[in-house]
């Protein structure tokens, strides 16, 4: 049994595989499936999958079931855009951020702010937290004033940050031990699709949390992952950014050799941009790269972050990435000559570096 969604211009296959311990289920969330289909044989021959879909017909959330008063914490390049979307499609917002005057525009614009997690989390039916890392996840989470102090029965807490599955299943605890319910939901997409409400969320944790967030998740979102048990949203979050850490690490290889043999890297951009290996992220990062230019939206820092947890997972079950260790250690370069709040595609100048230091040599 399984289904494929076209919405727009993208298309969305999932299957069902055999021995499940895990429920995927995908919902795209701006318009209704237009075709559905079902497979008599699984996809895949591993037989020590976790992950399956059972979804049969797609879901499309209801507006006027909306939690009445929202929450949302931190207020980063991504938080900021998708408090903004909940606002302007109408909800009743309350915002905390660390560094208060980036609160300021949503309050322009209609948010109430309160002066900690715990206030944020104790005036609202659902708090979301959009935080940089583990650290401060766990922290505003879980911390002196965390929003767990606020949390009670009929409440609802949705950790959006990038972080990993231990992290996400000790917050999950401290929340439902209030007697809240817990969904993690790292989002796959960057400044622009949270701007554009086009992010896809890879939620697992609590099932009913998760359709009574819907709504929400459908303004900010194109479409909606439930994956079953905490720690496997941050698991797909982890294995999706690893590969798009290498992929950049890669394509930067490939534009530095270029320019070295005498080709003009636009030209690489424009030919890879018609292949195979067609990206919008190579098309769009590709021209500011040729300019040594990289304005942040996903912040290197980040993806460094994202390849070491990926990294550790991956440890965890002994399975080989040298790629991404690889790219890892470009990350780390970039980190260390003071790239850290450049956009992740400045990983290049690791490579330009390297190049001058060998020349030297
Ligand atoms: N940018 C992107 O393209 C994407 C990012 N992500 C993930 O989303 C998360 C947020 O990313 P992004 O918005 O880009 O990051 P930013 O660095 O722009 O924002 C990080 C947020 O975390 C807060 N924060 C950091 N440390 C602490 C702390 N110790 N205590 C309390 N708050 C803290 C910051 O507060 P303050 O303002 O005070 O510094 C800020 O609100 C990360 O996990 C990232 O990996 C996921 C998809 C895409
Ligand atoms: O985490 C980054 C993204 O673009 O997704």
């Amino acid at each position: 049994m399984g289904m494929s969604l076209v919405k727009g211009n993208y298309q969305l296959s999932t299957c069902i595989l055999l021995n499940s311990q895990l429920r995927t289920t995908v919902f795209p969330t701006k318009t209704m499936p237009i075709m559905c289909s079902s497979f008599s044989k699984p996809l895949f021959s591993f037989s020590s999958f976790k992950a399956f879909s059972s979804q049969t017909s797609a879901s499309t959330s209801n507006p006027d079931e909306m939690p009445a008063h929202v929450g949302f914490l931190g207020l980063g390049i991504m938080g900021s855009p998708m408090a903004q979307n909940l606002i302007k499609a109408g909800c009743n917002i309350t915002v905390w951020n660390r560094t208060k005057s980036k609160c300021d525009p949503l309050i322009s614009l209609g948010a109430k702010y309160k002066s900690s997690p715990e206030e944020v989390a104790a005036s609202c039916d659902v708090t979301f937290a959009m935080l940089a890392d583990p650290e401060s996840a766990l922290d505003v989470a879980c911390g002196e004033h965390g929003a767990a102090r606020g949390m009670s029965p009929g409440k609802g807490y949705i950790d959006v940050s990038t972080v990993d599955g231990a992290t996400s299943k000790l917050i999950g605890t401290k929340i439902k031990d209030t007697g809240a319910l817990f969904l993690e939901a790292p989002v796959s997409g960057s400044k622009k699709p949270a701007e554009d409400g086009q992010l896809i969320f890879l939620t697992a944790g609590d099932r009913s949390l998760f359709e009574m967030v819907a709504p929400l998740l459908d303004i900010m979102g194109k479409s909606r992952f439930f994956l079953g048990d905490v720690g496997n949203g941050a698991a797909m979050k982890l294995v999706v950014n690893m590969i798009m850490g290498s992929m950049m690490a890669s394509f930067s290889e490939g534009m530095l050799l270029s320019e070295k043999v005498g080709l003009d890297p636009r030209v690489l951009v424009e030919v890879v941009s018609q292949g195979a290996i067609s990206s919008p992220m190579f098309s769009m990062k590709g021209p500011s790269m040729v300019q040594s230019m990289y304005p942040t939206a996903f912040p290197l820092k980040h993806q460094q972050k994202d390849l070491r947890l990926a990294l550790e997972l991956a440890e965890s079950v002994s399975q080989p990435t040298p790629i991404a260790a690889a790219a890892n250690e470009l990350y780390k370069v970039a980190k260390s000559r003071g790239l850290s709040d450049h956009d992740f595609s400045a990983v290049i100048e690791a490579l330009k570096i390297k190049l001058q230091t060998q020349s030297k040599e």
